[in-house]
């Protein structure tokens, strides 16, 4: 049995694996965290009827004996409560994006410290795994590349994790390219997009979208392009439940769910 605390448990992720938990007969929800929540127990949340599990608010009244911690929280709290479960042995399991390079440094230097697993994944679904695969592949043949993301719009950072994660793994093997004319202009300032390494990122928020991205290629005389939906957000629920089977066997912290596939 694995014993699972889920940080962010409000919100639209952390709630939905909270659920998961509960649903997975080899897991147990041992304790939610939430920093603005003010039940004592997530039985007192109306879509948690009946659960008796200990509810948090600070992370230094946490007691708990969870050997995972899933985080779907926001990305200036994930860093300070990663830190807090590796140093109290308990492996992360993060979905929230947002956080810095230096700050993803530090949390590895610290698992490998303290000897606890851990697992950052821009991206919990299998169509986006694939995508940037499929996409790091087809970017050895076509250096044009432009990103776009779609997500509904409460979505607070930009661009998405999954976006920039892309685009590292594209730069992996891209041969370094300032795409477009070189003398373009933009009448509008930010028409052309976020830029990363001369390929340029798009991010567009609308009501009724969950998440998406599209990675377009050009070439002289054909295009390609690779596109991936999460139209449900139980589609990252499978690769969290492989994070959370997997997790504690490890003693380090990895970046991508395909390091645990
Ligand atoms: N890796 C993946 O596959 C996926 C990652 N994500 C990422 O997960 C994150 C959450 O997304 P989503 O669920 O849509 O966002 P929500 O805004 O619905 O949920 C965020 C939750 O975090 C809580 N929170 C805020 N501050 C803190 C804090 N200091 N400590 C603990 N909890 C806190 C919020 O509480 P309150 O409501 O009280 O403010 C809220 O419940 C985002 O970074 C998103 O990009 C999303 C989908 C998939
Ligand atoms: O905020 C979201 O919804 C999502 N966030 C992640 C990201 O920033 O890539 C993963 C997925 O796109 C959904």
């Amino acid at each position: 049995m694995v014993k699972v605390m889920v940080a962010g448990y409000h919100g639209r992720m952390g709630s939905t694996a909270a659920q998961m938990v509960i649903d997975n007969a080899d897991f147990e929800l041992v304790g939610v965290f939430d920093a603005r929540g003010k039940d004592s127990n997530l039985g007192e949340d109306d879509r948690f009827k009946g659960q008796d599990v200990p509810a948090f608010h600070n992370l230094d009244a946490i007691k708990t004996d969870a050997t995972v911690w899933i985080d779907f929280t926001i990305p200036t709290a994930v860093y300070e409560n990663a830190k807090f479960a590796i140093n109290h042995g308990i492996s992360p399991v993060i979905g929230t994006t947002g956080m810095t390079d230096e700050q993803v440094a530090d949390l590895q230097k610290l698992a490998k410290e303290k000897q606890v697993g851990g697992l950052i994944a821009p991206n919990f679904g299998i169509s986006a795994v694939l995508l940037m695969q499929f996409a790091q592949q087809a970017a050895k043949y076509f250096p044009d590349v432009e990103i776009i993301e779609m997500h509904h719009d409460d979505k607070i950072d930009s661009p998405s994790g999954t976006a920039i994660s892309t685009a590292k793994k594209i730069a992996e093997v891209r041969k370094p390219k300032q795409q477009g004319n070189p003398d373009a202009t933009e009448t509008l300032p930010g028409a052309r997009g976020a830029e990363y390494e001369g390929m340029r990122i798009h991010a567009v928020r609308l009501p009724g979208l969950v998440a998406h991205e599209e990675v377009m290629f050009g070439g002289p005389g054909e295009g390609l392009t690779i596109r991936q939906d999460s139209y449900d957000r139980i589609s990252f629920m499978t690769g969290v439940k492989v994070a959370v089977e997997k997790i504690n066997q490890y003693h380090e912290l990895f970046i991508g769910l395909e390091n645990l596939l």
